[in-house]
């Protein structure tokens, strides 16, 4: 059954974060080596929420970007849905700021220009995130960020009940139109939520901020936050371009990535796209070779496992060679661990 299969496929190990029906083991892909998270959720705890599982599943699979945490396998038994997802070994952004007070300009605008990179490419997908935040936000092998929505808020549509009610999207990063219960559009709120975040990069505290949730929301809807001296004149403009009370003032996430603050400056690490999305470009023969000679099957035998994109184990270890082949330094050996 699937619980054997997990055992026999994975190596549990301590849990790196749990919240509402969600917990997160880091984990061991035994054929490879490989270290990945496993995000283990209780179906009755769940309850009628379970149905946005299988849609946060299914936007999973279609998302593939070099900022946005890779799905690998998905397992269910009858009481738990287990989702295989890529290992972020640097954590959570949220450490790194608080750790260094607050960043410098240069560093963040290379983590902001790769947020905006993956924010923009949701909001192409037609989705938005609803709850971009620096805990939604880790740290790869690369020093590099990958946006992920850890509870359950991406999602096509959803009015503003399901939002506050079920998101625990915290209060601190949502926008004016948002916390007075008017009607809102996704992207619109997402583009607040980046500059929200952005100034808490840039200054290490929050631009609104308050215990009383009344006087948060007051100040949101007031749109007022100070400008720490330290702050560059082109990061106060974008700043105040995604700051705007008036969603149509708002700028967009286009206009964002033109904008000259983010351009300017060094050439960004934006991971190249190249080997990015394996279910697009084509089987990858080397990989499969690999995979049948470890596996003792035909190549035409792994090669129609891989292409069905079952997101079973199969899945996961080729998604798992191809991301070590692509997009990280050479390693050692086959499955070299
Ligand atoms: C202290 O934390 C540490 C310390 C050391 C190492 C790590 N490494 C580490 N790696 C990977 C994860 C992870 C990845 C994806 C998902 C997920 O739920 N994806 C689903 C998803 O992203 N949908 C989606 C995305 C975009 C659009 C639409 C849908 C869940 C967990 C992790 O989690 C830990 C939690 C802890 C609580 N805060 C949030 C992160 N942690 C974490």
């Amino acid at each position: 059954c699937q619980q054997e299969a997990l055992e026999s496929q994975y190596e549990l190990h301590q849990t790196i974060g749990s919240g509402g029906f969600a917990k997160v083991k880091a984990a061991t892909h035994l054929l490879t080596g490989q270290k990945v998270a496993i995000k283990i959720m209780d179906k009755k705890q769940l309850g009628d929420d379970l149905p946005r599982i299988y849609q946060e599943i299914e936007a999973m699979k279609l998302l593939s970007h070099q900022h946005i945490c890779r799905l690998y396998q998905v397992l269910e038994t009858s009481s738990r849905i287990y989702m295989v997802l890529e290992y972020c070994p640097g954590g959570e952004l949220f450490d790194y700021i608080v750790e260094r007070d607050r960043l410098e300009e240069e560093e963040a605008r290379v983590f902001f220009h790769q947020i905006v990179s993956a924010v923009a490419y949701i909001h192409k997908m037609g989705y938005a995130h609803r709850d971009l935040k620096p805990e939604n936000l880790l740290l790869d092998d690369d020093q590099c960020l990958k946006l992920i929505d850890f509870g359950l808020c991406a999602n096509p549509d959803g009015g503003l009940a399901q939002q506050l009610a079920t998101c625990c999207g915290s209060p601190a990063y949502a926008a004016p139109e948002l916390v007075s219960g008017r009607h809102y559009l996704g992207s619109e709120t997402d583009i607040w939520s980046l500059g929200v975040l952005l100034y808490a990069l840039l200054c290490g505290f929050l631009p609104f901020d308050d215990e009383n949730l009344g006087t948060l929301y007051r100040k949101i809807q007031l749109g007022q936050y100070e400008e720490p001296d330290w702050l560059s004149s082109g990061s106060r403009s974008i700043l105040r371009a995604m700051l705007q009370v008036d969603p149509r003032r708002r700028i967009t996430v286009h206009q964002l990535q033109a904008h000259p603050w983010l351009s300017a400056g060094t050439p960004l690490h934006i991971k190249p796209a190249v080997g990015r999305d394996p279910q697009r470009e084509g089987v990858d023969e080397a990989i499969i070779t690999t995979m049948a000679v470890s596996g003792g099957r035909s190549r035409v035998a792994v090669r129609e496992a891989v292409e069905r994109w079952a997101y079973d184990h199969t899945t996961a270890t080729y998604l798992i060679l191809h991301h070590r082949k692509h997009c990280t330094p050479a390693q050692g050996g086959a499955f070299g661990a």
